[in-house]
């Protein structure tokens, strides 16, 4: 077998997403491997060769679904995310695109305009100074990682957990992000979620469920809980009590990378103040949309494309790939099927 059709059998073994004609970035069975850390590539599904994570970081992922990294993003971008998020709420800039979201808790109540009654900004591709965090380098590295070169921008959300009211509203119920996702391979998908101060169980850490990643998409719907359920936040139907959950505490700037079956929630904000994080979630733009016609993502489908044509007030035909593709950015590489 001549070295090319190596390289091609072994992108194949590992999933990888590269054309044939492009440069195989993957071990050589020949002339060696490309770095410690992908001695044994065969068996690496959820990782792609590289030399940024170590050996162990590597293995860590392929296992458990998640990888902290700590200290990833410097304190002063972290204050540069925090006004721009205060002037967004003070409606000072108003990027084409963003929602801005409240609490369930208090979305019939009057309301000014501060940061103390957004519970969550989403889409701010259009936003300079919050975009930033998608493009910034050191995080790019790792997703890299898991996306391969050519990465897409696919959806962008600062939280601001906002305190418990009491009706325990500030939970996020555990859930895989892939049920919102129209794209696949699930493998080229990746989240990338950093804590904008110290978050523990006081103030809602993120909960994930190590390890299951490796299952299915499972059937998601609203939880019936009494205290009310914000729009959109649809949990795992059959959660069972007794899984091993794992509390992620993390400091400011840390940043947890994970896949988008990774079962994962938050628990409730027991503190007066708000818990900020700063996400994105990034796939190859190798990937490929999927009609979830017929699928248990149908019923997310309705749900977004209701609040599409209440934007637009009207019934339009906008589909599910037209709004990703709209509100998708490449951050890196070249745009190919996203
Ligand atoms: C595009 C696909 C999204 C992809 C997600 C990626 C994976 C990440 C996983 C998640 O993050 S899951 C949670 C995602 N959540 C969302 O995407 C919700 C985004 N938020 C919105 O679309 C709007 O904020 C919302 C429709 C909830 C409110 O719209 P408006 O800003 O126009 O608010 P308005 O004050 O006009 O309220 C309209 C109605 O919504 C109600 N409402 C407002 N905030 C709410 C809330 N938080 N929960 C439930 N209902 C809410 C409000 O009471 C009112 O009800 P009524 O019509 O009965 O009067
Ligand atoms: N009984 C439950 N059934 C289903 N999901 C739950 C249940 N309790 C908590 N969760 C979910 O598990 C995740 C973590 O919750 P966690 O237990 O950390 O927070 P909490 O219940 O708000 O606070 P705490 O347990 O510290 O009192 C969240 O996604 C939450 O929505
Ligand atoms: O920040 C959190 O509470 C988790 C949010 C989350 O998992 C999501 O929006 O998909
Ligand atoms: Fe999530
Ligand atoms: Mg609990």
């Amino acid at each position: 077998m001549d070295l090319q059709r190596a390289g091609v059998r072994l992108q194949i073994v590992l999933g990888h997403l590269s054309r044939p004609s492009a440069p195989a970035i993957v071990a050589n069975p020949i002339l060696g491997p490309a770095s410690s850390a992908s001695c044994h590539p065969q068996q690496f599904q959820y990782t792609l060769d590289n030399n940024v994570l170590s050996l162990e970081q590597r293995k860590f992922y392929e296992e458990n679904g998640f990888l902290v990294i700590k200290n990833l993003v410097s304190d002063d971008d972290i204050q540069r995310f925090r006004a721009e998020f205060q002037r967004i709420c003070r409606k000072e800039v108003n990027p084409p695109g963003i929602i801005v979201m409240r609490d369930v808790a208090i979305a019939k109540q009057d309301y000014t305009l501060s940061e103390k009654v957004v519970s969550k900004i989403q889409d701010f591709q259009e936003d300079q100074e919050l975009f930033r965090y998608c493009t910034l380098p050191q995080i790019l590295k790792y997703v890299e990682c898991f996306t391969g070169p050519n990465i897409m921008a696919m959806h962008t959300m600062l939280i601001n957990k906002p305190s418990d009211s009491g009706k325990k509203t500030s939970r996020h119920p555990l859930h895989q992000d892939l049920h919102y996702f129209p794209f696949r391979p699930s493998d080229r998908i990746v989240c990338a979620w950093t804590a904008m101060e110290h978050i523990d169980r006081n103030n809602g850490c993120l909960v994930v469920l190590p390890g299951t990643h490796k299952g299915t998409l499972k059937p998601h719907g609203y939880p019936n809980w009494e205290g009310g359920i914000n729009k959109m936040y649809h949990g795992i139907q059959d959660y069972k009590k007794d899984k091993n959950r794992v509390h992620l505490v993390m400091k400011k700037g840390d940043t947890v990378f994970f896949h988008p079956l990774l079962i994962h929630g938050s628990g409730r904000n027991r503190t007066q103040g708000f818990r900020k994080a700063i996400s994105c979630h990034y796939a190859s733009s190798e990937c490929h949309y999927i009609s979830v016609n017929g699928t248990s993502q149908e019923n997310i489908q309705s749900e977004v494309k209701d609040i599409v044509n209440r934007r637009f007030g009207m019934e339009t035909n906008i589909t599910l790939e037209d709004i990703w593709t709209f509100r998708g950015r490449l951050v890196k590489g070249e745009k190919i099927n996203l």
